[in-house]
């Protein structure tokens, strides 16, 4: 039987096999980058909390990590805009080597906003890893340097991503119906 949330699915995208696979060539991609140079891992709360999670123990980098909280969707299914910082980083990243952790570039106001915001607190270098990618909305000129999946223009969610805050312990990425956001 299927459980709630998996009702409010029209399909899955990418599965946990897919993911488990993706996410060691990114590790293995990481290592090779910045072994013996200790990186500071940059997750982008709250939607890569998974992906964070994964991806450390994927690549066995002598590192550390940190997180920054964002938000910009505010329950919607399009960018405000405007990106809150919610939780800013707890330590001094003048010098470091910064891996931003993201679970998805979409129209690329977050990123945008981060990569400027990490410039100017004197980060050594910005790599960024997403692990979705949707092109079709990019609103804003950012890059990826490591992408996990390039997805089409629908709403994902799961492993991480949310819709209004639920949706994010579906353990793949999937696309929610359109009647569940409708009206939003
Ligand atoms: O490229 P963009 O259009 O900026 O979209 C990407 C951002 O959107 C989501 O965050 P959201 O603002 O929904 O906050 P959350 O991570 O707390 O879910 C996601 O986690 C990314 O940070
Ligand atoms: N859950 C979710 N959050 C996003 N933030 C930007 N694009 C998306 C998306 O497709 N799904």
């Amino acid at each position: 039987m299927k459980s709630e949330m998996e009702q409010d699915l029209f399909k899955v995208l990418v599965t946990e096999e897919q993911l488990k696979r993706r996410i060691a060539e990114l590790g293995g991609a990481l290592y090779e980058r910045f072994a013996g140079k200790n990186p500071l891992f940059l997750g982008v709360l709250k939607g890569s909390f998974v992906f964070m999670a994964d991806l450390v123990r994927a690549c066995q980098l002598k590192s550390d990590v940190e997180f920054i909280a964002v938000s910009s969707y505010e329950n919607a299914t399009v960018s405000s805009g405007r990106v809150h910082i919610n939780h800013d980083i707890q330590q001094d990243i003048s010098g470091r080597h910064l891996i931003i952790v993201e679970d998805i570039l979409d129209s690329g106001n977050t990123l945008a906003f981060l990569k400027d915001y990490f410039l100017t607190k004197g980060a050594a270098s910005i790599t960024i890893v997403t692990l979705l990618d949707k092109p079709a909305r990019r609103t804003k000129a950012v890059t990826a340097d490591l992408v996990g999946f390039t997805v089409p223009d629908e709403f994902v969610v799961g492993y991480g991503l949310d819709y209004a805050q639920a949706y994010r312990n579906i353990p793949y990425i999937g696309v929610l119906k359109p009647e569940v956001y409708a009206g939003q």
